[in-house]
């Protein structure tokens, strides 16, 4: 016979008690689920990707599940209680993962053994014996709401809304066009654009014909748009802020000479990685932009600043609860500066792009507002901002800002 588990080590509590340490991480510690998930209990790779899945999914729709949570109970859980993490993340597995109810209680009550059990147990029964709603939109957190209702409308949080809950579909930039077409072909990919293609499915990535050979690179739409501003008659193009490369890929396959610049050593490893795999090359700069003096100016800079990331919510809807207006604040304080510095490198009439993956337009349009307001050697040659809503039916886009500047003077 063989012997009993310790109380709280039943079949598939490990993944829940790591989704609980991750989603506590990203809520309480501001990290990202990636480096959430890092330093915990070693895992087989199974239950790893379970525990990242749960966190994932209770993080899409925590306003959602906290609703239905204080609807069960007298007096409100405190917000950062274990009792409400447990709660929120048996909640999501069964709107979004279809768990059965006998495993959501068996793998919930251990992670509150020794404290509230009775009561995750009986918020857990009343919730499960009512009608729980289906899993096409959830409200975002109600900050998010408010500001980009102001910023773009009752529609594009709509579009949001129903964004959050699904799984974002998987683009790819190609080096070369003909490897698109081909691809898109072979592979029922969608031809978003000459060297992009979009598979819909969830597909493992270093399976996917054409990795090895390094024909192409992952990167969703919205982040192609900067270096298409490049011009193609720019010659030298700093990459600044580059790691992991998406960028530098694109400007390299263009035909650019391109020095790509980043101050994480770790970042910059897959940037290496990247361009043995595909075969490109660029100059690579350890430094911090703040910094960092070039030899010589650019034909052309490409400024991808470090941003709140509000616009990546369908990847890491963490990212929502992290960007508050303070964060927001000193991110668009920091990209001031760094704009600044970027624009000394910039060779007369040559081009500077910036770019932020974010939805705010702090990061946006008042940043590009501002630095022009106080540089008149620049103009605005064109600028591209993409809210939810674009492409929607074909899965729509990240939220995402990028504007051109030329040097006049
Ligand atoms: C938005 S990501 C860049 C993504 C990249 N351009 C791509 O397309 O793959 C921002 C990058 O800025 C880098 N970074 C942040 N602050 C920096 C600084 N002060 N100097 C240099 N790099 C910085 C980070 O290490 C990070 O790799």
């Amino acid at each position: 016979m063989r012997p009993p588990r310790p109380r709280g080590t039943e079949a598939g509590v490990d993944p829940r008690r790591a989704a609980l340490r991750i989603l506590d991480r990203t809520l309480r510690g501001g990290q990202t689920m990636e480096s959430a998930a890092q330093g915990g209990p070693k895992l087989n790779p199974g239950d790893q990707a379970l525990a990242l899945a749960i966190a994932g999914e209770t993080l899409r729709r925590l306003p959602l599940l906290d609703t239905l949570i204080d609807s069960a109970t007298r007096q409100p859980l405190p917000d950062d209680s274990k009792a409400r993490m447990v709660l929120r993340l048996a909640l999501a597995q069964r709107i979004a993962m279809q768990v059965p109810d006998h495993a959501l209680v068996a793998t919930a009550l251990p992670l509150v053994e020794g404290g509230p059990r009775r009561l995750v147990h009986g918020v857990i029964g009343t919730l499960l014996r009512g009608t729980l709603p289906t899993a096409d939109e959830a409200p975002l957190p109600a900050a998010v709401e408010q500001r980009w209702t102001a910023a773009w409308g009752e529609e594009a949080v709509a579009v949001a809304r129903r964004a959050i809950v699904r799984r974002p579909p998987l683009d790819l930039s190609f080096r070369e066009a003909a490897d698109a077409e081909a691809f898109a072909a072979t592979e029922q990919g969608l031809r978003l654009a000459d060297r992009q293609v979009r598979l819909s499915d969830q597909r493992g990535v270093t399976t996917l014909p054409g990795f090895e050979e390094g024909r192409w690179w992952v990167q969703d739409l919205s982040s192609t748009l900067p270096a298409g501003l490049v011009p193609a008659e720019a010659v030298t193009v700093l990459d600044a802020c580059a790691a992991p490369g998406g960028k530098t890929l694109q400007l390299a396959a263009a035909g650019h000479q391109v020095t790509a610049l980043d101050r994480s050593e770790s970042r910059l490893a897959r940037l290496r990685a990247n361009l043995h795999r595909t075969g490109l090359s660029a100059k690579i700069v350890v430094e911090d932009v703040l910094g960092y003096t070039p030899d010589v100016p650019f034909d052309a800079v490409l400024l991808d600043a470090p941003c709140s990331a509000t616009g990546t919510f369908r990847r890491h809807p963490e990212v929502l609860y992290r960007a508050s207006e303070r964060i927001i604040a000193e991110s668009a304080e920091l990209q001031g500066r760094m704009l600044d510095k970027a624009a000394a490198w910039v060779k007369p009439g040559g081009s500077l792009v910036y770019a932020v993956c974010s939805l705010e337009p702090a990061e946006g349009e008042e940043r590009i507002a501002a630095f022009l307001a106080a540089n008149p050697a620049f103009a605005l040659a064109e600028q591209r901002r993409v809210v939810p809503g674009e492409r929607e039916e074909e899965g729509g886009m990240d939220g995402f800002f990028t504007a051109r500047l030329v040097r006049t003077g």
